[in-house]
C-alpha cells in the first residue's frame, strides 16, 4: 500500500479563503478588523520565523497584527504588564505568547494572566477545562488543525482506536480530548510508556507529537491507519539541513492509508487555525453570531 499524502497546505489555503471572507464581514460590522497580538521574548531564530509568518498571514486575511518583540532579558513584571495592556485593549481579540520563553520567566503565570476570551492558543487552564467539559472555548491550534485533517480524511471518527504520542499541554493533552469528544477510544503515550510499538500497532489513528526525529517506525503502524505527524525536528543529513517529523515517513507511507508530510502537513494548519481562533474570538467578544467555517 502507498499512503495518500495529506496536503495540509492546500487544506489550510481553503480554510483561509473562508476566514478572509468572514473577517471582511466582521470588519464591516465592527468598524475595525479582527486583531491578533503576538508576543515574542528573545531572538530564537525558529520562533522569529513563526512569529513573522503568523503576522503575515493575519494581514493577508484582512486582520490586524500587533507584533511585540521584547529583549531576552525582559523581566516577568514587564511581560505581565504587556499582557495586562493587551487584555485591556479593545482592538486586540487574540493574544499569543510564543513558547518557549527564556528560562528565567515563568510561562504558566504569563499564560494564566491572558484573558481567556483572547486565549487563541487555548493554553489557559480555563480553556483546557472548557475543552474537557465539552463547553465552547478556544481550542489549541495544532490539535484543532490535526482534527480538521482527520475529519476531512475519515468523516466520522466514532469507535476508532486512536493513540496520541506526547502529552504536552500545547499538543498531546488537548489532542486526546478532541479525539475523545469524537468518540475515539484514546491511548495517551509518553516517555514512560511501555511497549510503545505494540500500542501504536493497535491504532487506527496515530498522532505523533514527541519532538524526536523519525522515532516512530513504519513497521509499528497498523496497515491502513491514518498518521498525523506533528513533530518538527531539524536534522543535518549529507551536509544539508532537513526538517523531519516524529514518524519515519518513507516506511510509514508503505503501511498507512494516509499520512501528513513534514513540512506541508500539520505546520500550515497550525497557522491557519490560529487565524480561525482569532476570528472566532473577535465574533464572540462582540456578541455576534459565530460564523460556520466548515471546519
Ligand atoms: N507543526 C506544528 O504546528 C507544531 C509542531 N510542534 C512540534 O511537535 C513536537 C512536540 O511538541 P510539544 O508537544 O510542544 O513537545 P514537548 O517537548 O512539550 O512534549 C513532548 C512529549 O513527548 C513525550 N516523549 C518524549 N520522548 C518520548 C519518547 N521517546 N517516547 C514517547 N514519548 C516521548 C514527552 O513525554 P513526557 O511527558 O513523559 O516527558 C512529552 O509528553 C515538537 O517537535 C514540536 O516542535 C509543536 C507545536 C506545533
Ligand atoms: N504559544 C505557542 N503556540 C504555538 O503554536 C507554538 C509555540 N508557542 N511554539 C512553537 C510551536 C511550533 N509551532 C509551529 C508552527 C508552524 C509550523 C510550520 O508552519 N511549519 C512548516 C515548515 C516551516 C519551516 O520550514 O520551518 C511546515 O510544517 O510545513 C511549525 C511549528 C507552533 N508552536
Amino acid at each position: 500500500m502507498t499512503a495518500q499524502i495529506i496536503d495540509g497546505k492546500a487544506f489550510a489555503a481553503g480554510l483561509g479563503d473562508r476566514i478572509a471572507e468572514k473577517a471582511a464581514t466582521f470588519t464591516e460590522k465592527a468598524g475595525r478588523a479582527p486583531g491578533l497580538a503576538v508576543v515574542l521574548v528573545g531572538s530564537d531564530p525558529a520562533s522569529e520565523i513563526y512569529v513573522r509568518s503568523k503576522g503575515r498571514m493575519a494581514r493577508k486575511l484582512g486582520m490586524e497584527s500587533f507584533e511585540h518583540t521584547l529583549p531576552e532579558d525582559t523581566t516577568q513584571e514587564t511581560l505581565m504588564d504587556l499582557v495586562a495592556q493587551l487584555n485591556a485593549d479593545e482592538t486586540v481579540d487574540g493574544i499569543l505568547v510564543q513558547l518557549p520563553l527564556p528560562r528565567h520567566l515563568d510561562s504558566l503565570s504569563v499564560i494564566e494572566a491572558i484573558d481567556p476570551a483572547k486565549d487563541v492558543d487555548g493554553l489557559h487552564p480555563l480553556s483546557a477545562g472548557y475543552l474537557t467539559s465539552g463547553l465552547p472555548g478556544l481550542v489549541s491550534c495544532t490539535p484543532l488543525g490535526c482534527l480538521m485533517l482527520l475529519k476531512d480524511q475519515l468523516g466520522s471518527l466514532s469507535g476508532l482506536d486512536a493513540i496520541v504520542v506526547g502529552r504536552s499541554i500545547l499538543v498531546g493533552k488537548p489532542m486526546a480530548q478532541l479525539l475523545l469528544a469524537e468518540n475515539c477510544t484514546v491511548t495517551m503515550a509518553h516517555s514512560r510508556t511501555a511497549d510503545l510499538p505494540e500500542k501504536v500497532g493497535k491504532a487506527d489513528i496515530v498522532v505523533a507529537a514527541v519532538g524526536q526525529a523519525e522515532m516512530i517506525k513504519g513497521e509499528w503502524i497498523k496497515e491502513g491507519a491514518t498518521v498525523i505527524d506533528v513533530g518538527t525536528s531539524r536534522v543535518i543529513r549529507d551536509g544539508e539541513k532537513h526538517l523531519v517529523g516524529d514518524v519515519d515517513f518513507a516506511s510509514a507511507a508503505t503501511r498507512a492509508r494516509a499520512i501528513t508530510p513534514v513540512p506541508g502537513g500539520v505546520g500550515p494548519m497550525t497557522i491557519m487555525t490560529l487565524m480561525h481562533n482569532t476570528l472566532i474570538a473577535a465574533y464572540r467578544r462582540k456578541g455576534y453570531d459565530v460564523p460556520e467555517l466548515g471546519a
